[in-house]
């Protein structure tokens, strides 16, 4: 065996047995700050020399409000801008990851990003069938898969409730959470990551949620979550705890020896108190130690103390050895993960969701369609029956068409809206590889054209067309409405030179 390959052999050797581990050295994210809208401020470091070793079981990342516990999750989860790491490299299983580790692995953002017109089980079910390979998976299975989860997850009561919209009372907090856990256990992945789990949830339902995840890592699964301060039955189900201050690392390690290596560093704990809520006061600064060097400015020197103590050597030096076999040749080992799913699969699951979407919140339907009838109205009204004498006839013409534009023109802005509200949703799910980025934006103009474009501008094109007294003749009107529909042909918005032609079509 050459070299080269036993390196190779030793790093598959290394992670075998032991499911993912994420590896992380050197970490250094900059990001550039805006001033006045375009011009570059200052750039701001928000991890500083960041290194780290999670093996599968329960990692958590703690530490106050801005401490950069999100950005570290987002970088090690190829979630953040790559042109921001300015130093440093993420391995997954010893080998080199890009941002298609978001397809490989799973991510559960801090804010429940769900179709809200959608029950839990639907919305489980749409995360099946565009994650899971219809190849591998026929449908009766991917719904016994759902329901597996839906019971995992202690869903079954509301399993047929609608997530929630703001017009819609849903299910609760916590069972949108753990729908949104489920979503992404769909496709049973070894590696999830999670944005504060337990935000706004009360302790009973954070607790379930740690719960679960902890069940999950007896499975040899990978989580790995940032957390803000747990409660007490939450924090000692932790196996590895990172501790953030400023983008530092002030302590990685076993989540059960944090607090001995605080108290060797001469911090006491008062009794009865919960250690999560003592690491807290340690790394602000509002508990006080004993040992002289770290009295004057603590919270600085916990991070240097972190990189001189013998922890962190430990962890360096076995990066040192996993990026030294990474260098000698395991290099380019990491499979470009691919979409689970067809073009046209997405096309048609895309499209059945965006269609019962409007169907069960048809307010945005109604209010365009009665928006074009009055205004179809008030057009027909000011320009009823129209003379066809000169030069009447070509004045009135002219300006009916004019004011027939500009509704068409500024109605259908409404369109920009719906990419507005779904932004979120459509950012999530791209980047967990639901879907290509073109997909969405065809189902959405597929389902959206016919009931919110098309439907409105004929009534609106009958209403004024038959009140204006233009040509009665059908086949008129039925050049006159394309001529109507914003993108479609463009002659009217052409503007008077086309103007005898319309003239022409619509009194024949
Ligand atoms: N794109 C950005 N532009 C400017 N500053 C940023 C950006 N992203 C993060 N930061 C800053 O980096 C620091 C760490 O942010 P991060 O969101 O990682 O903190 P956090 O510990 O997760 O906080 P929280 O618990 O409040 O979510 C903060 O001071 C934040 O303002």
């Amino acid at each position: 065996m050459s070299k080269q390959e036993k390196t190779v052999h030793d790093v598959e050797e290394y992670f075998q047995e032991r499911g993912p581990t994420v590896t992380f050295s050197n970490l250094h994210y900059c990001v550039q700050e805006k001033r006045f809208c375009c011009k570059r401020g200052p750039e701001k470091c928000i991890l500083k020399d960041v290194s780290g070793i999670m093996r599968p079981g329960i990692n958590a990342i703690m530490g106050a409000t801005g401490s950069g516990k999100t950005s570290l999750l987002d970088v090690i989860a190829g979630r953040k801008d790559p042109a921001g790491l300015r130093q440093g490299k993420v391995l997954v299983d010893g080998k080199v990851v890009t941002s298609d580790l978001r397809l490989s692995s799973a991510y559960v953002v801090q804010d429940d990003i769900l179709m809200g017109t959608l029950s839990v089980r639907e919305n489980l079910l749409f995360s099946a069938n565009l994650r899971l390979s219809p190849k591998h998976h026929s449908s009766a299975d991917k719904k016994s898969r759902v329901d597996a989860i839906i019971q995992d997850l202690g869903l079954t009561d509301c399993a047929d409730t609608k997530i929630g919209t703001e017009f819609l009372r849903g299910v609760s907090g916590g069972e949108r959470k753990r729908c949104s856990i489920g979503m992404e256990l769909i496709t049973s992945p070894s590696l999830l990551f999670l944005d504060e789990p337990t935000t706004g949830l009360d302790s009973n339902t954070a607790n379930c949620i740690i719960s679960l995840l902890h069940n999950l890592t007896r499975r040899g699964k990978t989580v790995i979550f940032s957390i803000h301060q747990p409660r007490y039955s939450i924090f000692r189900q932790f196996d590895h705890l990172t501790l953030m201050h400023k983008g530092e690392v002030v302590y990685a390690g076993a989540a059960d020896h944090a607090l001995e290596y605080f108290t060797n560093l001469g911090y006491q704990i008062e009794p009865f108190n919960n250690p999560a809520d003592f690491f807290m006061d340690v790394t602000n600064g509002e508990a006080k130690s004993t040992l002289e060097t770290l009295t004057a400015d603590s919270t600085n020197s916990l991070a240097t103390k972190y990189r001189e103590s013998q922890l962190c050597q430990s962890v360096l030096e076995e990066l040192d050895h996993v990026n030294q076999s990474i260098a000698d040749g395991a290099k380019g080992q990491n499979k470009a993960a691919d979409y689970a799913t067809s073009f046209l699969y997405q096309i048609r699951v895309v499209c059945g969701r965006t269609v019962l979407n409007i169907l069960r919140n048809p307010q945005t339907s109604y209010g365009q369609l009665a928006l074009n009838i009055f205004f179809a109205v008030l057009v027909g009204l000011i320009y009823f029956q129209m003379p066809l004498t000169l030069p009447e006839a070509l004045q009135n013409r002219s300006g009916a068409f004019f004011f027939l534009i500009i509704n068409m023109v500024f109605g259908n802005l409404s369109a920009v809206e719906l990419f507005i509200n779904e932004r979120a949703i459509f950012i999530h799910e791209n980047s967990s590889g639901y879907y290509r980025t073109s997909v969405y934006f065809l189902s959405k103009i597929f389902a959206d054209l016919i009931p919110n474009r098309i439907i409105p501008i004929f009534i609106f094109s009958a209403i004024a067309y038959y009140m204006m007294g233009l040509n009665p003749g059908f086949v008129s009107f039925l050049l006159f409405c394309p001529d109507h529909v914003p993108g479609q042909s463009g002659r009217s918005r052409a503007g008077l030179p086309r103007l005898s032609e319309c003239i022409y079509i619509c009194h024949g």
